[in-house]
């Protein structure tokens, strides 16, 4: 399926229209998805239960028409195969156990031992590659280490990834170990999710922003390098997409530094500096506020049009800065599609 919109984009073509869809795009704001979650008891039900994650995968496909799909799972779903505990806090977030001591990651598991518990996110994927339209493309997706290692280390979403940066400095060679694990383990998932018919993997590195000069390089640039590489040699061809979140100047150089195709930009940038630094060396990703899905309007309209016409000169995807949220209006996302598309 060469055609594909995103294939192409991801390829290094510019299009007329870009293609677009939407990180969190299967979300609380959609009354269906509500309905889906509610049938399956809770959040990690519904992510290891292949039938219904597969459907809500779906929902903003039929509703929508996005270009893409991607697959309904979460990246804390690594670290429960390697042994952590998780669960969800309504209203609050994650919560894991913690890793602070030795001891704490002595028991972890191997990168071999992961894909029993992860089997159902592979099955998820499988059902969907038989059940997208033709014209979509399925993305798979795993966290960054660095951003993975933030809620294992703390046990929990935390404002200034405090307490792994604590770890990072205090016992570095603890740190490294996990950092080291979940390098190693992400190859594995995402491989297995690229055999089941991910077409497009992305890798998150929400909290790749808090890591500074050095440190960036060797926890968000090396990692998202050798995962690229590796996974690149065993599947020649498949493209990647990196998301360095808030990475700022990091953002500058990261896609030929690590390999990855596209770089997904967020909204501490603008548009134009994003074009003139990081859509140079070719694909981009992004990068509408999301609160325009809340606000909608006449500043949502004009703040399609400016992404759209800042990024019109080379390869792009049309996406959100970040996750659409749970008060997003969906009329305010049928706009933004309407409005990206406009004149053609
Ligand atoms: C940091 C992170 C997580 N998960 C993810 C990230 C990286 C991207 C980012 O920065 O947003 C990635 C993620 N999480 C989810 C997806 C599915 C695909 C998609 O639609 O984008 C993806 C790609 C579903 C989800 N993951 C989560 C939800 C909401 C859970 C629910 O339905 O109650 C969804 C749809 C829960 C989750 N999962 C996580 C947190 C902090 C939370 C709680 C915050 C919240 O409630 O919005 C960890």
């Amino acid at each position: 399926m060469a055609d594909k919109t995103i294939l192409k984009a991801l390829r290094g073509e510019t299009q007329a229209v870009p293609p677009i869809w939407m990180m969190r795009q299967a979300g609380r704001y959609l009354p269906e998805y509500r309905a889906t979650r509610a049938q399956a008891g809770d959040f990690l039900k519904l992510c290891y239960n292949p039938d219904l994650a597969a459907e809500v995968t779906l929902q903003p496909i039929r509703r929508f028409g996005f270009d893409a799909a991607i697959l309904f799972a979460d990246i804390l779903l690594l670290p429960q195969a390697l042994g952590a505990d998780l669960w969800f806090v309504t209203g609050e977030g994650p919560r894991l156990s913690t890793i602070t001591k030795e001891d704490d990651f002595a028991p972890m598991k191997s990168k071999d031992d992961i894909h029993t518990v992860l089997g159902p996110v592979y099955e998820t994927v499988k059902i969907l590659s038989r059940e997208l339209p033709k014209e979509s493309t399925l993305i798979g997706f795993a966290g960054a280490p660095w951003t993975v290692a933030t809620y294992m280390i703390a046990g929990r979403g935390t404002p200034d990834q405090g307490p792994a940066h604590a770890l990072r400095m205090g016992n570095n060679e603890l740190f490294e170990k996990v950092i080291d694990l979940l390098t190693v383990s992400t190859i594995e998932y995402l491989d297995m999710q690229i055999q089941a018919g991910a077409e497009v993997v992305k890798i998150f590195d929400s909290w790749a922003g808090s890591l500074k000069g050095d440190a960036f390089e060797k926890y968000a640039v090396a990692p998202a390098r050798i995962i690229t590489q590796e996974l690149k040699k065993r599947h020649p061809g498949i493209p990647i997409i990196g998301f360095p979140r808030e990475a700022g100047d990091g953002y500058i150089g990261f896609a030929k530094k690590t390999g990855v195709d596209c770089v997904a930009l967020d909204n501490s940038i603008t548009p134009e500096w994003g074009a003139k630094h990081v859509q140079v060396d070719g694909c981009v990703q992004g990068n509408l506020k999301s609160s325009h899905m809340v606000t909608g309007g006449q500043e949502l309209i004009d703040g399609v049009r400016h992404v759209r016409d800042t990024f019109a000169k080379g390869p792009h995807i049309f996406n959100l800065g970040h996750g659409i949220t749970p008060d997003a209006n969906p009329d305010n996302v049928s706009l933004m599609i309407e409005t990206l598309r406009e004149n053609t």
